[in-house]
This record gives C-alpha cells, structure tokens and sequence, in this order.
C-alpha cells in the first residue's frame, strides 16, 4: 500500500516535470487535473494507513512535503490559468483587428494631410502678418553717450516720449523739435536681447524659405556693429539670428530637415572681398557677381562653410569680422570703411512632403554714412568716402523704388545692391536699422539719417496702410455700382413701361386700320352704288339738254387757243401749305365749289364739310397727294357735276394750282 502511494506520487512528480506550460496550455490543464485527483487519491490513502504499522514516519514525511509541493503547483496552475485567460483575451479578443489596423492607417493619412495643410496655412498667414507690418519696416536705435561725450559734457538732443509710441524728437541748435515715427524705436537703454525681440519674426520667415536683408545704417560711432555683431557679453543680430535659426530647426526636427550655411563678405571700394578665405597671406582671390540660371544673383568661388550649431558659429564671425577692412579716421579711429555682409543660405527639405527651399538671410553692417566735408580726409580716405556715399545712395534709390513700386529698380548702380537683388524686393523682407547718436555734436548727421530713414519708411506705406486705402476706394467703388445698377434699374424700368405703350398703342392701330378697312369697303360700295345711279340720270339729262339746245359744232381746232396758253394765263399758284391744311384746304374748296349754298364769306367749315362727299373726291389722308389726283376720280366727278358751267375748272384742277403742283 505505502509503495503503491509512493510510486504514484513519483510518478506525478514526474508527469508535473515534463509538463511544459508554454508547450500547450490545454493538456496543461488536464494534467494538472489530473495531479490533482491523484492527490486526493493519496491523501485518502494516507489518512488510511495507521501509524502503527511500521516506520512510515519518513515516508510520511515525504508525502507531506509532497502535498505542499502539489497545493504550490495548484496556485501557480490557477495563476497561469488566469494569466492564459487575460492573454487570450487581450490577444484573440478584438476579432477585427486588422480593420483596426486599417482604420487607424487611414486616420494617420488623414492626419498627415491634414498636418500638411497645416503647415503651409501657418506658413502663409506667418508671412501674411509680416506683410502686414510691411516688407520694408524701419527701425530706429539711439546709443547712450559715450565717455568722450560725457566728460566734454555734451548735450542730449533726442527726446523719447513714452505716451507716444516709436516716436522720437530731435532738438535743434534753435530748441525747435523735429519728430520722427519708425517701426520701432530703441532708446539708449534697451539692450540686444530687446532689439532682438523685435527682428526675430523675420528670421522665422527665411526658415518659411522666404528671402530676407537686415540692414544696419547710421553715421561712424553710432552702433552698427554693435547692433549686428555686438560683443561677447552683448551679442548682436548675426549671432543670435544663426542661435534662433537653429532653435527653430530644431523644434521643427522630424517635420524639417534644415541645413544651415554661412558666407562673409565685404564690399570694399566697390570689390568683393571674401572674409572667410582661410589664409590671408594668399593673393585675395576677384570675386565677381553672376547671374544663375534661375535669376538669382551668385558670387563664383566664396566660401560657404556649414555650421551646425551656436558653437561654430562665434568663432567663424569673430574670424571674418577680424579679416574686415578697418582704417582709421578722425571719426572713429575703429571705423568700418566697408560694407561687411554675411550671408546665411538656409536649405530646407519637408520630411513629409519632399518639398525642398533654398533661402537666403543677409545681415549687413554698412560703412559709415557721414558726409565726406565732415571727416578731415584725402588721397585714399576720400576715395573711400565717396564709394560708401555712391553705394548708399545706390542702397538709397533701390529701397525708395521698392517702397514706390515703380517699374524699373535700379540694383546695377552698385556692387552692394547687385549682389542683395535676389533679397530685396518682391516677396522679400527687409529691416533696416537707422543708428543714430545722442550727441548735440552729431546734430547734423543724426538729421541725416532720420531723414534717410523716414523717406524709406514714408515711401513704404505698408500693406496695413495700403489695405486702408484701398478699402476707401472699395467705398466708392461700390458707390459707384450700386447708382449705376440703381439707374440701369430705372431704365430697365421705363423700357418695359415704353415697350408696353408701344404695344398697346399697335394693338390700337391694328384695331384702327381694321376699322378703316372696314368702312372703307361700305363707303365704296355705297359709292359705286350711287355713283352708278348718278351717271345714268346725268346721261339721260344731257341727251335731253343737248337735244334741245342744238349747239352750233366747234370752231377748228386752228382757232382756239393751245392749251399751254390757258394755263399760263391762269392766276399763279399759291404758296405750298403744311400738308394737314392741304388737306383742310382741298377739302373746303372742294364743297365750295361742289356745294352752291356754301358762300365762302363767314361760312363755318367745319360744319359744311360732308365726311361722304370728301371721301369720295378729296378725302386728306390717304398717303400720296398724286392718289388724291387720280384722273379716273377727276373725270369721273366731273361727270357727276350736274350743273356744268362754261367757265368752271375742275375742282381738282384748281386746288392743284393752289397747292403750287
Ligand atoms: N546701444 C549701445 N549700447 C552700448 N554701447 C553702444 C551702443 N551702441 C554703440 N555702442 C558702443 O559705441 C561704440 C561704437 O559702436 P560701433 O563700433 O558699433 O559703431 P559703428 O556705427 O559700427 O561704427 P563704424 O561705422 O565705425 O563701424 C562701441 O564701443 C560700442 O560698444
């Protein structure tokens, strides 16, 4: 019995051993069923065999440890069990899981779209802002005194009033003031990071692939290379333009791939010079402007270095700001005698799209602007001078001609402007810096550039002006539209009203014509009745008349007088009469002489005109006097005449001459 039970247990310890619970969960659990059962079947049996039977003690001991070993086996079996459950759960219970899938392939195209939409809106309305502050802004910045102007105890001549915003007034030798608006002004005390602040919106916009051109103009000593370069405590535009740049690209990471590449050069008595060549003890290379086959404007052969963080960055400008062009003038004794541009080609490439952009950021630290009678300069200072004043002025037109919109703008006049053209203009963003001193010693120079700066800025009224403008001619455009559709209504109007008359006014005639026609055909038939009647009595009367007179027969036709000579010796014919008195005329003579009674002294005529009789003989209207004159009429009214006299003419006849026919 005891090696019966112990046998068994074995045997399931066994069975326990080889079974995997990974190899196949089902038979898993039957197994374990089964170990089960079987120690149940044991325990029974153990609890049978008596403990007086012999040393079972160790066995017993074996089987208690074996028990134990079976009821861990049935919670780890009723923990799989679950785990096997939560698993097959989580694993077949989404029947439709590919159409999950599907689904949410099909929200993620939806998305990228949408994304991309996104992006080129955010991209337009960025630009459209700028656009709206105007692609030509003016900034103005006034240093602080410097130490030569405190100890000489110069006087301050510009005035910043803080209720009026980016305004500024200077005051003259006469304490007249003259104000002056910009964009923005910065008052002695903002710093860099200030200044900065307000230019940044442009450099997010080359990254937009938009072009764009910061300037910095102003007098020797008045902060231009303080303002682009500044200094390691205060750095300046250029730096922390390629700092921006790259934050942007960053945070654009996964959506934009950028590459970021910088150029220095100086324009330096109208030669290009490149600042970044390594070394300077070879001959400095003749650079040149030529246009590409896209238009834009390249420099063959200068040097293009990629940077790829703010580190690289400072030592690459320190390096070619050292190699720049400095001599030495009364007026500042580290003036800059060049234009000093650096170039930042950013390459952009849409990770989602493909779409690639190539755009260039130029920062320019311009050379002084003074006018050459200040500075005490000859022989190659004054050569100089008069290349910075011609470029400036070149700088000057180009940006005026801009501002203007005219048609031809004149990049060519200078190196400078030629090589910027593919930068100024059109959809491209320009910011110049107008630098001026505190100082009552730079009165005059200071005038001069807020001068230079406000014709720039006046000229470029800025989209947001322009809009008002326009939106004023919108007005009167509509003014004008809607009076004009008003009158065109009105004449619509009196057109269907006329066209309607003229109907009405044809349905008429028709009716009247009908009329006519009508009476007419009565009138003749009743004429030709009593016309027939009339003829017959008349013949039969002068049958009778001359049967009784017997006249003696017609002297030869030798002896009576032509007929020419009759109607010449008739009265002349009166003068023509309007065509309705015609008629009134014809008529009246016509009853006169047809009618005895009628006696032309105050005799009514209306009253005696017959309506019947004047239809048949004379009757006005109808349309050619020569119808009025028909022979047959005459001949045929003559015979009707029945008292014929022998000096009688024909009504017909007479009213002829009278008519002047
Ligand atoms: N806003 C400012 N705050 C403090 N210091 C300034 C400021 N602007 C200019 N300076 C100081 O004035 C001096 C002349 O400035 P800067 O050399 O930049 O003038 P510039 O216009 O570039 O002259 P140049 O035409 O000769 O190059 C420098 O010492 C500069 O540090």
């Amino acid at each position: 019995m005891t090696d019966l039970t112990v046998q068994m247990i074995e045997e399931i310890c066994d069975r326990i051993k080889t079974v995997q619970i990974s190899d196949f969960i089902p038979s898993l659990s039957s197994t374990i069923e089964e170990t089960i059962n079987s120690e149940e079947s044991v325990s029974n049996r153990i609890r049978q065999v008596s403990p007086t039977q012999g040393p079972t003690l160790p066995i017993l001991q074996k089987i208690i440890g074996l028990s134990d070993k079976i009821q861990n086996l049935k919670k780890e079996h009723s923990n799989l069990s679950d785990q096997v459950k939560t698993a097959k759960d989580s694993f077949l219970g989404p029947p439709n899981i590919v159409d999950t899938l599907q689904k949410l392939g099909n929200e993620y195209e939806l998305l990228r779209k949408k994304y991309l939409q996104e992006l080129s809106d955010r991209k337009r309305l960025y630009n459209e802002v700028i656009e709206l502050k105007g692609n030509i802004r003016v900034f103005c910045r006034c240093r602080p005194l410097n130490q030569v102007e405190i100890t000489n105890g110069s006087n301050y001549v510009v005035e910043f009033d803080s209720s009026q915003d980016n305004e500024l007034q200077i005051i003259s030798s006469d304490s007249s003031k003259k104000q002056f608006k910009f964009d923005h002004v910065f008052e002695p005390e903002d710093n860099q990071e200030a200044v900065f602040a307000q230019t940044k919106p442009i450099v997010a916009s080359v990254l937009d692939g938009y072009n764009a051109c910061i300037f910095a103009y102003g007098q020797t000593g008045t902060g231009k290379t303080f303002t682009m370069e500044g200094s390691p405590e205060n750095r300046g535009v250029n730096y922390r333009t390629l700092d921006e740049l790259f934050r942007l690209s960053q945070e654009r990471n996964g959506i934009m791939r950028y590459g970021l590449f910088v150029s220095m050069m100086e324009v330096y008595n109208e030669k290009i010079r490149d600042l970044l060549i390594e070394s300077s003890n070879q001959p400095p290379k003749k650079l040149e402007i030529k246009q590409t086959a896209e238009g834009t404007q390249e420099v063959p052969g200068l040097v293009e270095t990629r940077v790829t963080g703010t580190e690289d960055v400072w030592d690459l400008l320190k390096s070619g700001s050292r190699a720049r062009s400095v001599g030495s003038t009364s007026a500042n004794e580290l003036s800059s005698r060049s234009h000093c541009l650096l170039r930042v080609t950013v390459k952009g490439e849409n990770l989602i799209n493909g779409q690639k952009t190539r755009s260039h950021l130029w920062m320019v630290d311009l050379a002084g602007s003074e006018r050459v009678g200040k500075i005490d300069v000859e022989g190659e200072r004054l050569k100089e001078s008069q290349f910075i004043n011609k470029s400036l002025s070149a700088l000057g037109d180009v940006i005026s001609a801009l501002a203007s919109k005219t048609g031809h703008i004149p990049y060519r006049n200078s190196k400078l402007t030629h090589m910027l053209q593919s930068s100024l203009g059109g959809d491209c963003k320009t910011l110049m810096f107008v630098q001026i001193s505190p100082s009552a010693t730079d009165l005059g120079e200071t005038l001069c550039s807020l001068n230079f700066g406000s014709r720039v800025r006046g000229i470029e009224s800025g989209p947001a002006r322009k809009q008002a403008d326009l939106s004023e001619l919108f007005k009167y455009k509509q003014m004008v539209e809607k009076k004009l559709q008003d009158s065109l209504q009105s004449l619509q109007f009196r057109l269907a009203a006329t066209e309607h008359i003229c109907r009405t006014l044809q349905e008429k005639v028709r009716e009247l014509e009908n009329q006519l026609g009508e009476g007419r055909k009565t009138r003749l038939k009743q004429e030709t009745r009593a016309f027939a009647a009339a003829a017959s009595q008349s013949t039969i009367k002068v049958v009778e008349k001359r049967k009784i007179d017997k006249k003696p027969p017609l002297c030869p036709s030798k002896l009576r007088m032509p007929l020419r000579k009759i109607t010449s010796s008739m009265p002349p014919p009166s003068p023509p009469l309007q065509k309705q008195k015609k008629c009134s005329v014809l008529s009246s003579m016509y009853e006169k002489e047809n009618n005895p009674r009628i006696t032309t002294a105050g005799t009514n005529t209306k009253r005696l005109v017959k309506p019947r009789r004047m239809s048949v003989a004379i009757r006005p209207p109808p349309p050619t006097s020569a119808q009025i004159f028909q022979p047959k009429r005459r001949v045929s009214t003559a015979t009707y005449r029945s008292e014929p006299t022998s000096n009688m003419t024909t009504p017909l006849q007479t009213s002829r001459y009278k008519m002047g026919m």
